[in-house]
């Protein structure tokens, strides 16, 4: 009996690091202050530091499988340690184009959160720790944000292959919250450049 299917899809093996997320065999996406720095709140200390670095502020290995509905594409996020000012490395942060999409986060090391906000004007912060796992409901943009002064965060993320990114809507509105620190503690604090 014949039982190959129609089409055949080859098993895609990729490898990560389970405690630093990096991969040996695909290359790594980075993206360093310069390509974000006007997403931080204190644009004095984003210029003073980009005079002196053009830091590494985070990296993310997408393992790569095809942009369709029944794929699922996933991947390793390695966000690191640092500071812009007050405010605490982090993602660009995106909706997905696909805005009934979810996603979902598992942290492997590090310490920080997921900032996650809907159009409807709620917003949540989820903590990440080692063997936690955040979901990222459908609508929510979404951000991930180092809190430890040493430690990168790493986490293991999936979402539907046809989800897309808009990071658009974040570049011009920001989000309503920022992660800064106060008293040697994270605290969430509104965005006074947030723009309804
Ligand atoms: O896409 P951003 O906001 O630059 O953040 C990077 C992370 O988010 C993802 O796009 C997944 O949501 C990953 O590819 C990557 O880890
Ligand atoms: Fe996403």
């Amino acid at each position: 009996m014949n039982t190959t299917p129609a089409t055949t899809v080859e098993a895609v093996v990729t490898d990560f690091n389970v405690v630093t997320g990096l991969s040996k065999s695909k290359a790594p996406l980075q993206r360093r202050l310069s390509a974000m720095a006007e997403m931080y709140a204190d644009q004095e200390a984003a210029t003073a530091q980009l005079t002196k670095e053009d830091v590494l502020v985070y990296e993310f290995f997408d393992m790569g499988v095809p942009s369709t509905s029944g794929d699922v594409a996933y991947g390793t996020s390695i966000t690191y340690p640092g500071k812009v000012g007050d405010e605490y490395h982090m993602t660009k942060g995106h909706f997905h184009e696909v805005l009934d999409t979810a996603e979902i986060y598992y942290c492997l090391s590090g310490r920080g959160y997921m900032l996650m906000e809907n159009p409807e004007g709620d917003w949540q912060a989820a903590e990440f720790t080692p063997g936690q796992a955040v979901y990222v409901p459908r609508r929510y943009a979404h951000r991930s944000i180092n809190v430890s002064d040493t430690e990168p965060l790493v986490t293991f993320f999936a979402f539907p292959g046809h989800a897309g990114h808009d990071y658009g809507t974040i570049e011009t509105k920001g989000f309503r919250k920022l992660c800064v620190e106060s008293d040697g503690k994270p605290e969430f604090i509104d965005n006074p450049r947030w723009q309804a």
